[in-house]
């Protein structure tokens, strides 16, 4: 028989988990439909653990930097804690009771299972019908993407889902991807004492980004002995006696352990988004200001292709449930979205990149920096690479994209994001005082060398 809802949300990811919660806080009868575990990939196999792993890393990369600048230390990496805080304080060894209690102790039915569109308003889990009388709300995220390359299939390799269950760092590891989740992973392990290789089939590591970032940790990675590989074509991978071979046109790697990073992918036709009018051939979910998709469907999280992160999955869940509850409010807007790359030196940028703002033509005026030759960044010594650049828009006079690079990357990024988000005249920014010796006081000597704009 159909159960009568307002509303069911599928997927609780950060986003989906949190408008469940909300919407039934304000009385609604909410559905809430998930298949594997309450709060996404984030808290299980990405944001929460990869970061455990990246501040053990860091740990003991400081150590490692002591000598000549404080003493001695001797650093014997172990794993065994690594491991160990994944499972009792990040993940409860993958078990959701804490995340579920939550959301239905705010009043939300959780349903667990694979849910799937079967009409307008209607979703079926099971033996179970739904009928939601305000709408779906869809946040089913997305899954590694793995590439059909010869020989892969049916090895055993690794997606970032295995690798936060890793128990102990493999003697040698090669990473297939040198985007976010493959650089994150290729240095925690590295410093962990894992060979690390590196295969990316674009011309740069973290590609979207602007290239000064990915030449900065080409740069860094050589140092610390990480190999790295671009421009190049995987053509097949083996695995035979414990060990994976990856054969380029030119060379072959070797490995104890393979993981795959070469992006994500969604499953609208598995989810049925057609039953609902959507277009179920199409990679994400086109939504509007308010997250709608259709008449009585939203969508939030990854699965819109507006920026897969956590904080945008959160930003968006709000808007949603503002507009499923009726309420008045801003629509989602994307000019300033913020990223980290939580690799050693972090890599944080918001907005445009110089080649996106010349693609929309816009008149480009860059500006950029070196944190090395910053007051904080020459006391700061061994570690202190990085660099911040500026986009801005000449006539505007505004910032519409920015890159700190460096230790602490990702906090230096907080001054840049609000300039940016909050159109800060950058003539503003230059009568600001940047406390001495930060490595955010770099900002003011990125906007002395704003340059004009090329023709
Ligand atoms: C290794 C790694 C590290 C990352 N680190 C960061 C970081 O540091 N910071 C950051 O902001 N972002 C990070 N991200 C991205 C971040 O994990 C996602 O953006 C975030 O999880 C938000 O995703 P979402 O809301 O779309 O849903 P997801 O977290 O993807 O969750 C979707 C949920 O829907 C469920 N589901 C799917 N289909 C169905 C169905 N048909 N029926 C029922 N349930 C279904 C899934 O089981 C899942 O639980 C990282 C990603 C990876 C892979
Ligand atoms: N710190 C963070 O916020 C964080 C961390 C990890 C992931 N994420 C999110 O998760 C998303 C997915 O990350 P990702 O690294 O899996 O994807 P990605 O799209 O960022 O990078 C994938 C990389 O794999 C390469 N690639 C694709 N096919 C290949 C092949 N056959 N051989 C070699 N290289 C190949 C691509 O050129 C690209 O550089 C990110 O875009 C980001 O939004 C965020």
């Amino acid at each position: 028989m159909a159960e009568d809802v307002d509303v069911v949300v599928i997927g609780l990811g950060p986003g989906g988990e949190e408008a469940a919660g909300r919407l039934a806080e304000a009385g609604l009868k909410v559905a809430a439909v998930e298949e594997r575990l309450v709060g996404g990939e984030c808290p299980y196999y990405a944001c929460v653990p990869t970061k455990m792993m990246v501040r053990a890393s860091d740990l003991l990369a400081e150590g490692r930097r002591v000598p000549g600048m404080a003493g001695e230390a001797t650093v014997r990496p172990d794993w065994a804690p690594v491991a160990a805080r994944i499972r009792t304080e990040a993940t409860d060894s993958w078990n959701d009771k804490a995340a579920a209690d939550r959301l239905t102790s705010r009043g939300a039915t959780l349903v667990r299972g694979r849910g799937r569109i079967t009409g307008p308003r209607q979703v079926t889990v099971g033996d179970r019908v739904l009928n939601a009388s305000r709408g779906i709300l869809i946040n089913t995220g997305t899954a590694p993407a793995v590439p059909p390359i010869d020989g892969l299939e049916g090895t055993p390799y690794w997606t970032n889902r295995e690798a936060v269950q890793a128990t102990e760092a493999p003697r040698s590891l090669a990473v297939l991807g040198g985007g976010v989740v493959g650089v994150e992973m290729a240095q925690v392990f590295s410093r962990f004492g894992s060979e690390v290789t590196v295969v990316e089939a674009g011309p740069r590591l973290v590609g979207p980004e602007e290239p000064e970032a990915g030449e900065l940790l080409a740069k860094v990675f050589e140092r610390e002995g990480i190999t790295v590989r671009t421009n190049a074509k995987v053509t097949s991978v083996s695995h035979a006696d414990g060990a994976f071979t990856l054969r380029t046109g030119s060379e072959s790697f070797t490995a104890e352990r393979l993981l795959v990073a070469t992006g994500r992918r969604t499953d609208l036709k598995g989810l049925g988004v057609a039953a609902a009018g959507l277009d179920e051939n199409a990679r994400t979910i086109e939504v509007d200001g308010r997250l709608r998709a259709g008449d009585g469907v939203w969508a939030i999280g990854d699965v819109t292709g507006k920026g897969a992160f956590t904080h945008v999955s959160m930003y968006q869940s709000a808007i949603a449930v503002r507009d499923i509850l009726n309420e008045e409010g801003p629509p989602a807007a994307y000019r300033a979205v913020p990223r980290v790359t939580f690799t050693d030196p972090e890599i944080g940028s918001v907005g445009l990149t110089e080649a996106q703002a010349r693609d929309q033509n816009l008149p480009v005026r860059t500006g950029i920096t070196s944190i090395p030759d910053s007051t904080r960044g020459w006391i700061h010594k061994v570690g202190n690479h990085g660099f911040i650049k500026l986009v801005q828009d000449a006539e505007w006079g505004v910032l519409v994209g920015a890159t700190a690079a460096g230790p602490a990357g990702g906090e230096v990024l907080g001054a840049l994001a609000v300039a940016v988000h909050a159109e800060v005249p950058t003539d503003t920014l230059r009568q600001m005082i940047y406390a001495y010796p930060t490595f955010h006081r770099a900002i003011e000597a990125a906007l002395d060398t704003l340059t004009p704009p090329t023709p």
